[in-house]
């Protein structure tokens, strides 16, 4: 066997290079909280994912009739959320796309940046998995992405009927219950309620940062300051129970 020869016997025994596999997590993220990490990172695992992608909704038309954040707080706070997992990342596509936001067109676009060598999982929760038949081009959607309905407290994980959802196109999966909801911490940080360890930390400083989800300016309406950095910055009479009966100026338990 020539040296050449030999490379060859030794390639065709080699396991052929896999396809890259793209989990795909879409929301609103308004804001992004620990269930939709959980799940993202789950689906990664029992998937063999090579990489999520997060991607920001630019306008989510099923939730037209409440206020949703601007699109580039909620793709900042996206980025905050993910950095530290090195197989996360964030696209723009949504929200750079004019225009009410559709899954079909997120995979098309994820599908021309990233080539034919890519299959896609989409991951969503059980609430949107039963809206599921009411999005755009739903015919379409499941031969654009393999989809991975997830379990989430509070929702029933149920299956469209088959004749919508090709064999095979679909995996329902349990992963662990976080009964978290973005409209929950919005609601919280709207009553000076702590968000701490319903989302990442470098979400809860956004947050009051920007002043998102108060009524008022955020140096008037409670700027959240970290557990170890010191007082709540809540107005007093903002304060929890706890706080003012300590008397402590740390606000630990924010
Ligand atoms: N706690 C959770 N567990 C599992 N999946 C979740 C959870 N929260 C959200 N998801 C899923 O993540 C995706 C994006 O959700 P979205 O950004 O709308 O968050 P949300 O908490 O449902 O927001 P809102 O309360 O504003 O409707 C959806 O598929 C949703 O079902
Ligand atoms: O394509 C649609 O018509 C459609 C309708 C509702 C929701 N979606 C997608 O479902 C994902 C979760 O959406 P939401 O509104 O629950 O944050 C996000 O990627 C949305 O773009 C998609």
């Amino acid at each position: 066997m020539t040296e050449r020869t030999a490379g060859l016997a030794r390639d065709r025994n080699r396991p052929p290079r896999h396809r890259y596999r793209l989990g795909v997590m879409g929301g609103t993220f308004d804001p992004i909280h620990h269930g939709h990490l959980v799940a993202a990172s789950e689906v990664a695992r029992r998937f063999a994912l090579d990489e999520v992608v997060f991607v920001p909704t630019g306008r989510p038309w099923q939730k037209d009739a409440r206020e949703v954040s601007e699109a580039e707080d909620r793709y900042l706070m996206t980025v905050i959320a993910t950095a530290s997992n090195p197989r996360f990342t964030v696209s723009r596509v949504d929200i750079d796309r004019p225009g009410p936001t559709y899954t079909v067109d997120t995979l098309r676009d994820l599908r021309t940046e990233r080539g034919d060598d890519v299959d896609f999982f989409f991951i969503t929760g059980a609430d949107a998995l039963s809206a599921i038949l009411t999005w755009r081009g739903v015919e379409e959607l499941f031969g654009l992405a393999h989809f991975v309905g997830v379990t989430r407290p509070g929702h029933e994980l149920s299956v469209p009927p088959k004749e919508q959802v090709p064999e095979g196109r679909l995996t329902l999966m349990e992963v662990p219950a976080l009964s978290i909801s973005s409209t929950g911490c919005r609601d919280r940080v709207s009553e000076g309620d702590p968000i701490w360890y319903l989302v990442p930390d470098g979400i809860v400083q956004y947050i009051a940062k920007r002043g998102l989800y108060h009524d008022d300016e955020p140096d008037h309406a409670g700027h959240q300051t970290a557990p170890a950095g010191g007082g709540s910055g809540l107005p007093a009479n903002r304060l929890p129970d706890i706080e003012r009966a300590s008397g402590t100026e740390r606000g630990g338990i924010l």
